[in-house]
């Protein structure tokens, strides 16, 4: 555990949010409700209001926040926004420096995570990826699990914003560990959901009631928060969305990757991503991704002898 006078004196840093969407709006919130100088910044500016009420400052590009702030921390959708709001035009990166630090919690890949670092680091600022592991609910409770790699200096001055942020956070050494905990740990968990969308699907066509299997699971060994908090919004076909099925497809497909790079065979994973991107194409990437079930429930009525 961290001292309280080094907690207090890194609490008085100025920090950066960039990327105010289910999660970033609640971890921000977190930050600033715990006393933090917070400056945010968000593509869609109305994202920033409820923030800006709350007391957040907020500048008007990610490389002005960088610049004004001690601290950014960066919650985006996939590799591409990742890169460039870190790299870009009026990119993050602009306004980084020797003493600075930028925290990227999104979820990439590592290869991406490692060129955001270089161009961070060249500006003599540090860098550290930090992939959550945890939800819009944990997001809120300041309950999230940090997956973080890199600059072990700008980890341990993080640190008491993780801490308001989660409960728990792990430190894997090299830019890339991180990234590759999260990958790894969200392909389970999309395998998961797919089995569990089947087997909740299968039970219905054999007339057994799906609401006693979500119980009947939750009792036993195979019991997870996950199928008990989905369940009973799933056997009515109700998905309403916590993590976006987007990005748990393009998980899948960074962790199909990771995979390939060391060839190593996961044909669950793979089967798993041919669902989510089956109920993408079918308009559903913005519900939860509790959705796959749909992408099933059609595959099981394409299938079917009726
Ligand atoms: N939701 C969840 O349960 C969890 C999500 N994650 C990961 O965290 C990250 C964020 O997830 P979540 O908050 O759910 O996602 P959202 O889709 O709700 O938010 C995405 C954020 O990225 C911004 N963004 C998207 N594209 C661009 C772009 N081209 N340029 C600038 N900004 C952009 C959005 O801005 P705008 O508002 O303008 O669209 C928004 O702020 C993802 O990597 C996700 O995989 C990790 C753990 C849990
Ligand atoms: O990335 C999603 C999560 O729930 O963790």
């Amino acid at each position: 555990m961290l001292e309280l006078g080094k907690v207090a004196n890194e609490l008085s840093l100025h920090v950066g949010f960039l990327g105010l969407g289910i999660m970033g709006s609640p971890m921000a919130q977190n930050l600033i409700k715990a006393g933090c100088d917070v400056t945010v910044w968000n593509r869609t500016k109305s994202k920033c209001d409820p923030l800006l009420s709350l007391g957040a400052k907020y500048k008007a590009s990610p490389e002005e926040v960088a610049s004004s702030c001690d601290i950014t921390f960066a919650m985006l959708a996939d590799p591409e926004s990742a890169v460039d709001v870190a790299c870009g035009k009026h990119g993050a990166a602009n306004g980084m420096s020797p003493e600075k630090g930028y925290v990227d919690i999104s979820t990439v890949d590592g290869p991406t995570s490692k060129s955001i670092s270089r161009r961070i680091k060249a500006t003599g600022a540090l860098f550290l990826e930090a992939p959550v592991s945890g939800s819009k609910k944990p997001a809120e409770d300041g309950q999230l699990i940090f997956l973080t790699a890199g600059d072990r200096p700008l980890y341990e001055k993080a640190a008491p914003f993780l801490d308001i942020m989660g409960k728990s956070r792990f430190y894997h050494g090299e830019v890339g560990n991180g990234a590759a905990m999260k990958l790894v740990v969200n392909m389970i968990m999309g395998s998961m959901m797919a089995s569990f969308s089947e087997g909740l699907l299968l039970s219905e066509k054999v007339g057994l009631d799906p609401s006693v299997l979500v119980e009947v699971i939750s009792q036993g060994a195979i019991s997870a928060p996950m199928f008990s908090m989905k369940g009973p919004s799933m056997v009515q076909a109700l998905y309403p969305t916590a993590f976006p099925l987007k990005h748990q497809q393009k998980d899948l497909r960074l962790a199909l990757g990771l995979a390939e790079s060391v060839s190593q065979p996961t044909p669950i994973a793979a089967a798993a991503n041919e669902l989510y991107k089956v109920a993408k194409s079918h308009g559903l990437g913005d519900e939860d991704f509790s959705a796959v079930m749909e992408a099933v429930r059609t595959k099981m009525e394409g299938t079917s002898e009726d």
